[in-house]
């Protein structure tokens, strides 16, 4: 396993990175006497888990507010996969798009939905309580603001029929930590997690990840270009960039650039088709290899956009190095994911992905604090990270090679 990167500070411009990694406190565990805050929380912790304390605390007034919200945030945490089903119910179904022309009955939302009418009530029901469809007064079903925001997004559906890979490697997830749960789907599903040389995957092997990804572009592609405008740059190295979705963006958007895309060879060959499809050919090129064998130089610009996530410490340290190499002198990393500890985002960081990279096999999620620090040991300077409009699917920082 390579090493843990060290949670440093990075130099100039990093002081400002989000909040550090909690220090691993010394406890009684570790001969320490235990600090006051730690016997308070005891103390705490004690009777919280008093099934009297709990009764009194949800019938007194000042505490009662609290205590329904602690049940409730610990029933949600155990129906979540429950939840999560519903979800994918309704997506396998197509009931969002049923209810895309306008509100429905049940008697013709059951016969197109194909169930019995009262399972097609207990579906709307259950997708009524988790917000994402509306019972109307009359008895009708309208789509409501998630289900309705789901139609708008079309790879967030892509993403949840992918997830019963996710759920099924899940299943022993005390095996998962331990290393003992053999090989999983999701380590075949993104081919390059798993052992083997990359290089030699197929089509077929990188297909399904490809079109998952450039999907999703949608929604990062343009947060990222609105935050770090591309301007002043004359050629992007795009590191990992799957089918193109973000090269097409950035191109689009800037008439002057020029573009190298790097992936595996197999991506790049998808990637290849689509510049030529979008008449983009002249300008963009998609070059195939590995990139822990190094990079191709040139550009003024590169980025890493959801790929550092994918790789343990000490690849993703080499792959910042590479993309060092490859800079020209002064030129500028963009660095875009999303990242553990994101203020009011922190499941999605630390649970989410923390799991889902997990059963992966391979990478980790890391705050902004991390990323910065490893980018600083790579030989970057002026790290810093530029505000994104939805932190929680991607934040960014850059970086620069020296003149
Ligand atoms: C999670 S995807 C991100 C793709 C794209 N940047 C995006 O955000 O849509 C990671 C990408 O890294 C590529 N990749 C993984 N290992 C690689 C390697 N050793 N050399 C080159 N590319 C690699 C994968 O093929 C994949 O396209």
């Amino acid at each position: 396993m390579p090493g843990r990167a060290r949670d440093a500070g990075a130099g100039p411009g990093a002081g400002a990175l989000g909040p550090a990694e909690p220090a691993r406190a010394a406890g009684p565990g570790d001969g320490a006497a235990p600090s006051w805050r730690e016997r308070w929380l005891a103390l705490r912790h004690r009777l919280v888990a008093s099934p009297a304390f709990q009764r009194w605390a949800a019938s007194f007034p000042p505490t009662r507010g609290i205590a329904r919200r602690n049940t409730r945030a610990l029933f949600d945490l155990c129906a979540g996969f429950v939840y999560a089903q519903v979800l994918l119910a309704c997506v396998q179904l197509d009931l969002f798009g049923l209810l895309r022309g306008g509100p429905m009955g049940l008697g013709a939302l059951a016969q197109r939905l194909a169930l019995p009418p009262e399972r097609a009530e207990r579906l709307l029901r259950a997708a009524a309580a988790l917000r994402l469809v509306a019972a109307l007064p009359d008895g009708r079903y309208a789509l409501a603001d998630l289900g309705a925001a789901l139609l708008g997004n079309p790879s967030v559906s892509a993403m949840i029929a992918h997830h019963a890979m996710l759920y099924d490697d899940l299943r022993d997830p005390v095996a998962l930590l331990r290393g003992e749960a053999g090989p999983t789907r999701l380590a075949g599903y993104w081919g390059y997690a798993g052992a083997g040389d990359p290089r030699d995957l197929r089509d077929g092997e990188v297909a399904p990840y490809g079109g998952l990804m450039a999907a999703s572009q949608a929604l990062v592609a343009e947060d990222i270009l609105d935050a770090c405008p591309l301007a002043r740059h004359a050629r992007l190295l795009d590191i990992g960039g799957g089918e193109g979705a973000f090269a097409v963006a950035a191109l689009r958007r800037h008439p002057a650039l020029r573009l190298t895309l790097f992936d595996l060879p197999a991506v790049a060959a998808r990637a290849s088709a689509r510049f030529a499809a979008e008449g983009l050919g002249a300008r963009a090129q998609a070059l195939g290899g590995s990139f822990h064998d190094g990079l191709p130089g040139g550009a003024d610009a590169a980025c890493l956009v959801r790929v550092v996530h994918d790789h343990d410490d000490g690849p993703a340290l080499a792959l910042m190095r590479a993309a060092h190499a490859a800079l020209a002198p002064g030129g500028r990393l963009l660095l875009a994911e999303p990242m553990a500890g994101t203020p009011g985002a922190e499941p999605v960081g630390d649970a989410y992905f923390g799991f889902y990279l997990l059963a992966m096999g391979s990478g980790r999620p890391r705050t902004a604090r991390v990323l910065a620090g490893m980018l600083a040991e790579a030989g970057f300077r002026d790290v810093r990270e530029v505000a994104t409009r939805r932190p929680l699917l991607v934040r960014l920082l850059t970086a620069r090679r020296s003149c």
